[in-house]
């Protein structure tokens, strides 16, 4: 905890070539409580390594409390608050920064998050409820330990996403069929490709449903629909479980542009069965693009 007291009226001879303070508005504002975020997360820690959160989830009851508590010490008299120093390794520090000369008008209360009740030092300073002060110190880093490692998780889920090099799990394809329902856990890793060849990740939801078309419906659409090019990336931090219903058609059936679409245009597909489809698919690799054997080639 560091407070930094008001100057005394001394010390502004000092402060003759500091410059008025300017507020910076583009400081990135991330929403934790939106999984959206992460992108913004990552490109703020690229950009500035900083970023300001709201919705975090840290409750202002523990904020007020552990605040409330530190002003109370430092509000004590100087004598007093010199028996929880010096800050080697915990404790009061006044003034001085370090053990090399470092000064700052500045005074702090270095404390650790690992122990169970407060020091023999600051027992004495926190009179008759050390364990109130305890207490709030607890509160206030658990929460904000929680967030902490949500923020890590947001990041490490994003990293993962932007590093591809080894770390495919199912490679780049479009299905087969004519759609695809696909539900998954909480787990990143799903991408769709551009028209431009970058890929998008995206962010995922456990309450939603992702619909891929697939490559059947741009044949019966005459490639009005494009079946979406897709892959996987793997997560080194959690298993991604997901469930996908592929709706394709019987295997007899003529797959081939929907007449009423073609409204005289010419067929960008040789007609096939989804059986044929089938066979020319298992027998190529994940990455091809299984409908060439199927397009009419355009005499030009
Ligand atoms: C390499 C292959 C795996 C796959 C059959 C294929 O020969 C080409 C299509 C692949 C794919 C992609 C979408 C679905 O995951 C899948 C079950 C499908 O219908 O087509 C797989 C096939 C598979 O895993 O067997
Ligand atoms: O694992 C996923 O979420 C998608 C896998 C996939 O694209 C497929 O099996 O066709
Ligand atoms: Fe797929």
């Amino acid at each position: 905890m560091v407070l930094l007291p008001k100057p005394a009226l001394e010390q502004f001879s000092l402060m003759r070539n500091i410059k008025p303070t300017t507020f910076f508005s583009g400081i990135p504002l991330i929403d934790l409580s939106n999984p959206d975020s992460k992108h913004l997360l990552v490109k703020a820690c690229e950009e500035f390594g900083f970023f300001k959160v709201v919705n975090h989830g840290v409750p202002l009851e523990f904020i007020l409390k552990l605040e409330s508590e530190a002003v109370k010490f430092f509000s004590l008299p100087l004598s007093e608050k010199e028996k929880a120093g010096p800050p080697n390794p915990f404790g009061y520090g006044n003034k001085s920064i370090g053990q090399n000369g470092d000064v700052g008008w500045v005074e702090y209360l270095l404390l650790t998050a690992n122990q169970e009740s407060i020091s023999q030092r600051l027992s004495s300073v926190f009179g008759d409820n050390p364990e109130k002060f305890r207490r709030a110190l607890n509160d206030y880093i658990s929460a904000v330990k929680k967030m902490a490692c949500e923020i890590l998780e947001m990041m490490a889920d994003e990293i993962q996403a932007l590093k591809d090099h080894d770390m495919i799990g199912f490679g780049e394809h479009t299905d087969p069929q004519i759609i695809s329902v696909l539900r998954s856990n909480n787990t990143s890793g799903l991408q769709i490709s551009l028209n431009d060849g970058s890929w998008l990740s995206v962010p995922p939801d456990l309450s939603s449903f992702f619909i891929n078309v697939g490559d059947s419906l741009q044949v019966m659409t005459n490639g009005r629909f494009k079946s979406v090019r897709h892959r996987v990336l793997a997560n080194s931090m959690k298993a991604r479980v997901s469930m996908i219903y592929f709706g394709g058609p019987p295997l007899g059936e003529k797959i081939a542009p929907l007449p009423s679409l073609m409204r005289g245009k010419e067929s960008l597909y040789r007609e096939f069965t989804w059986f044929e489809y089938k066979r020319s698919a298992y027998s190529s690799r994940l990455a091809d693009n299984k409908l060439l054997l199927f397009e009419r080639i355009t005499p030009s």
